[in-house]
């Protein structure tokens, strides 16, 4: 039954298969919110440059007459009409919608709870999670401690690889934020990527709490396609998943592309990849971009999850 209600709140994110997962049959249940069906995503249909908080929209105009265009390209959360979304709903620097589930969302009090080396040593209180996940160096504890406003909550390092556990961290007494093992780590041997690799795909498989993942993706620079891969996986198993674009302050990079052309190049290929696009929301840990509006989504993911 949680599984259900937790399963639920998800879009269809069964992707259109890369070519070596094509002996594989796509998954696909009935468990869906079928109105819920996001696809062709786009970064920004008008503008190339990067939005900001300030660039929040306050005018509130019925896009009923876009409702196509919305359609195919946000995120629409459970109670909301389609034709009813305004501008105003939407997320500055995301796809989101906010709907009536969000609510409280700022983190008063976080503690650390505990590390595990597997799923079954994870805390059985049954109190709903969100995992963040991505490459290692990403950013994934620069953002716990960016959401907590802590410093030193969750342990980072300019040297890849930090953090080797699930390590979760209870908020508010009433939810945990886990912090996983990058992947993609190049130092570490074949044999422990394959145990990372087994471990925490056992966590993303067993952990009926887990409401949904945070899949970071580093906008300092180009597609990377572990990133995808990662994707493809989580979306083939349907996990729920929101991406989270990390490092978007780094505009001024002196060679590469800046994150918003990445962020577009990204979009472009889950576009290819998925039938429907997950939610996605641009941040930084450094300037607290999209720190605000990421804890209104995590509100109304685990709020719908757990009324
Ligand atoms: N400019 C910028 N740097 C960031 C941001 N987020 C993280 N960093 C830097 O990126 C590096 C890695 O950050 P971590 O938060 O430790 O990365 P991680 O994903 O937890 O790494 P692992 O635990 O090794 O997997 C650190 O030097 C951070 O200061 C960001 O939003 N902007
Ligand atoms: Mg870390």
């Amino acid at each position: 039954m949680v599984l259900l209600r937790c399963r639920s709140l998800t879009i269809n994110l069964s992707p259109l298969l890369p070519s070596h997962f094509q002996s594989h049959k796509l998954h696909t249940t009935r468990l869906f919110r079928i109105p819920n069906l996001i696809s062709l995503p786009q970064i920004s249909a008008s503008s190339s440059s990067l939005p900001t908080n300030n660039q929040t929209t306050t005018t509130t105009r019925s896009i009923s007459d876009a409702a196509r265009f919305a359609r195919s390209v946000l995120f629409v959360p459970p109670g909301v009409d389609i034709e009813e979304i305004t501008e105003d709903m939407v997320l500055p620097g995301s796809n989101i919608v906010i709907g009536p589930f969000a609510g409280h969302s700022q983190i008063k009090e976080v503690v650390f709870v505990k590390s595990s080396a597997r799923a079954r040593d994870c805390p059985k209180d049954d109190l709903p999670e969100i995992a963040i996940l991505g490459r290692s160096n990403v950013g994934k504890s620069s953002l716990i401690n960016c959401l907590v406003r802590k410093k030193e909550v969750a342990l980072t390092s300019k040297k890849p690889g930090k953090t080797q556990l699930i390590n979760h961290f209870l908020v508010n007494k009433s939810w945990y934020i886990v912090d996983l093992p990058g992947y993609g780590f190049a130092k570490v041997s074949d044999a422990a990527k394959t145990d990372w690799s087994a471990f925490t795909k056992g966590y993303f498989l067993n952990r009926d709490t887990l409401v949904s993942v945070l899949l970071l993706i580093d906008a300092s620079v180009p597609p990377q396609k572990i990133d995808l891969d990662c994707a493809n996986w989580l979306g083939r198993n349907n996990v729920p998943m929101t991406f989270v674009f990390t490092k978007c302050d780094k505009m001024k990079a002196a060679k590469g592309k800046r994150p918003d052309e990445n962020i577009k190049a990204f979009q472009q290929i889950i576009r290819e990849n998925f039938k429907q696009h997950p939610p996605w929301i641009m941040t930084s840990s450094v300037s607290g971009l999209g720190r605000d509006e990421l804890l209104l989504h995590m509100s109304q993911l685990r709020n719908y999850w757990d009324q």
